[in-house]
């Protein structure tokens, strides 16, 4: 059995599928593959172990119907026409849980980093302005006490609450399409409208999965009705929120800062002027980049390729209901 492996991946996982006796071919070349190499690529393979760059959509599946698991590097499967995956009797694994305290230590630094405008005055040392701190614009804001709103408070959202209380006693508010008992029994958390969180929110933090429902919901009537001192966060999908929108209400003061580790397009281009903007604070897509849980993720999607590959059910599987007839698996 042959596994594609669209990037470098840790030792743990590609010793998992070596041991599993699985013959591996990692691209490793430093840019993404194009649609056609990732198709040319798979067609030679059973199976493919894919970073979240990889677009799995309706005609990759049907150019690769023989494919028995496709294992994604990630939690978000946003990237992958799931209905056409299990109408075709292809399971998609991903690695959640394992992320998630990494996740949400990078939304509670750029969270901190927003408050105290620590990229931008970071960049006035590198022009040679430590000198140059001005009181009148470069002063942050403190967080102490103030309230978080979280946006889809699943695993992740979870973990950015519990920092949050714990380190600044930071009220929680949230809004999901269920109750969380487990936040508001341990974190007091209060679930509120989708207008109530927009309002009542200093920190506002997405963590909900990019689907139709949510992409573009943060335009410029949500932004509208946010507090001029808040500050945006988004960790989770960078086509949740509206680019041009969240720039406008940045540069009109209609919300106070903003802290993204996606964005939409990715790659940002280095000439976007939110790279500039004093109250901001970017990082390129690195929530789960840790020693630690790239081993950990790398550990699941092997354990997802391996089950596939032996027609079995995968451990973290996206689309369980092709298991619900096991005779239309094909081994
Ligand atoms: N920046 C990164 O590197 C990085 C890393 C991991 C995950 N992510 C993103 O974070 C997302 C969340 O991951 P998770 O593991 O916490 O997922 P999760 O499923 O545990 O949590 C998502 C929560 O959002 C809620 N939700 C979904 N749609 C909603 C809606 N329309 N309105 C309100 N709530 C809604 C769900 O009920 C759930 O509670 C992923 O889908 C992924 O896109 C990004
Ligand atoms: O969804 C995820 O796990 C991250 O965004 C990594 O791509």
């Amino acid at each position: 059995m042959k596994a594609f492996i669209t990037r470098i991946i840790p030792d743990a996982g590609l010793q998992l599928l070596q041991d599993a006796g699985i013959t591996i071919t990692q691209w490793t070349e430093k840019r993404d593959l194009t649609p056609e190499e990732l198709i040319n690529a798979c067609k030679q393979h059973d199976a493919l172990l894919s970073s979240g760059a990889n677009n799995i959509n309706a005609h990759f599946l049907n150019e690769c119907k023989h494919l028995k698991v496709i294992a994604l590097l990630s939690v978000g499967y946003d990237n992958v026409d799931v209905p056409e995956a299990t109408r075709l009797n292809i399971p998609i694994g991903n690695t959640p849980g394992v992320l998630s305290g990494a996740t949400a230590d990078t939304a509670f630094l750029l969270m901190l980093a927003a408050s105290r405008k620590a990229f931008y005055v970071h960049k006035k040392i590198l022009k040679g302005e430590w000198k140059f701190f001005d009181p009148t614009t470069d002063l942050g804001i403190e967080l102490n006490g103030k309230t978080l709103g979280i946006f889809g408070l699943g695993k992740i959202g979870m973990e950015m609450a519990k920092k949050c209380v714990g380190a600044y006693n930071m009220k929680v508010i949230y809004h999901n399409r269920q109750h969380n008992p487990d936040a508001e029994k341990t974190l007091n958390a209060v679930r509120v409208s989708f207008d109530e969180l927009l309002q009542q929110s200093d920190v506002l933090s997405v963590h909900t999965a990019l689907t139709t429902e949510t992409k573009g919901i943060f335009n410029t009537t949500a932004f509208s009705k946010m507090r001029p001192s808040s500050i945006f966060i988004n960790t989770a999908r960078g086509a949740i929120h509206n680019e041009e929108d969240l720039k406008a209400a940045l540069e009109s003061g209609t919300i106070w800062g903003a802290g993204l580790d996606v964005t939409n397009p990715e790659p940002m281009q280095p000439d976007n002027p939110l790279l500039n903007m004093p109250n901001v604070a970017i990082l390129p897509h690195i929530g789960s980049a840790t020693v630690d849980t790239r081993n950990a993720m790398s550990v699941i999607a092997a354990k997802n390729v391996i089950a596939g590959l032996g027609g079995t059910r995968l451990p973290h599987v996206v689309n369980p209901e092709i298991y619900q007839d096991w005779n239309r698996i094909t081994c």
